[in-house]
């Protein structure tokens, strides 16, 4: 099996930059991507948050299963995690300045008390690479400030940047875990365009996707690959090599791969979670 595992030096510069940044800052909005809320969190960056009021949006909600989304917004809710949902690229984003009004209204409420007014909320915003910081950020702004890119690692540098009268929101880059314990989890995070495309192996990913949406939409992938019914019962490997030929592309199932795994992506697949609730325990 491939391996995915890495650390670019960038990444340990975001980490230390984070921890210096904390300080600085009122509150943290945690990036997730609502396909994966759970797998795209950065389990080191639990530890450095410790008691900084945080925020969990989940980006993306548009190719999520709306759903599924939900529920994952009422189990960080009812943990103790303000969350909610976003579609950076429609939403108004009302709903995160409201939030973070509520989140912090105590402090708001202190501040007025002692007559200090206008100050703005220092916001700092966090995430893992691809994940949506920067779209995010564009449209708190409402000014093309930040570098929007579509391969993971394009911030590299932090800005503070105004939004609306309440807001100061600091840019910083993705940060990722350096190691996966769970190798599906890097899948997942593959999948959805969190790692370089040249860090996995396609095939691997295809695989992982076919199986997700055997078990839980088959019926989409009947409609996009015009299957029937009996291919739904053979193996990823064999249905793999069957949407190869479909797509024209003989043996090439690295070539299928790639495709697979860019349609999945772009939402011709439909929406989809791929993270599951903990069962309560
Ligand atoms: N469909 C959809 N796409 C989004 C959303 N938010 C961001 N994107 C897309 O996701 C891709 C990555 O967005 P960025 O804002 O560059 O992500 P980032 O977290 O700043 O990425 P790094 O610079 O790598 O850290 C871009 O193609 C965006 O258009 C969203 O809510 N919905």
């Amino acid at each position: 099996m491939t391996v995915i595992q890495w650390f670019p030096g960038h990444m340990a510069k975001a980490l230390r930059q984070v921890k210096e940044n904390i300080k600085k800052v009122d509150i943290v909005l945690e990036l997730v991507d609502a396909r994966l809320p759970e797998s795209s969190r950065n389990p080191q960056l639990s530890e450095i948050l410790q008691n900084k009021p945080n925020i969990i949006v989940l980006t993306k909600k548009d190719l999520a299963n709306t759903v599924k989304t939900k529920e994952w917004v009422n189990y960080y809710e009812k943990n103790g995690s303000p969350a909610l949902a976003v579609n950076s690229l429609k939403d108004s984003l009302k709903s995160i300045e409201r939030k973070i009004t509520d989140v912090l209204s105590t402090k708001i409420a202190t501040q007025k008390e002692r007559g200090i007014l206008h100050k703005r909320i220092r916001v700092m915003c966090i995430g893992i690479p691809n994940v949506g910081k920067s779209t995010l950020l564009n449209h708190l702004v409402k000014k093309n400030v930040a570098q929007v890119g579509n391969k993971p690692g394009v911030t590299k540098s932090q800005q503070w940047l105004k939004a609306g009268k309440n807001l100061a929101l600091l840019d910083t880059p993705g940060i990722l875990w350096p190691k996966f314990e769970d190798q599906i989890i890097g899948k997942k995070l593959a999948l959805t365009g969190a790692i370089k495309d040249t860090l996995f192996a396609k095939d691997d990913v295809a695989l992982y996707t076919l199986e997700h949406f055997l078990k839980n939409n088959p019926k989409k992938l009947t409609e996009r690959y015009h299957l029937e019914e009996g291919d739904l019962q053979k193996t990823p490997v064999d249905l793999l090599l069957l949407i190869t030929k479909k797509m024209g592309f003989q043996y090439d199932y690295d070539r299928a791969s790639d495709r697979l795994i860019l349609e999945c992506r772009k939402g011709k697949l439909g929406t989809y979670t791929l993270d599951e609730i903990p069962a309560a325990s």
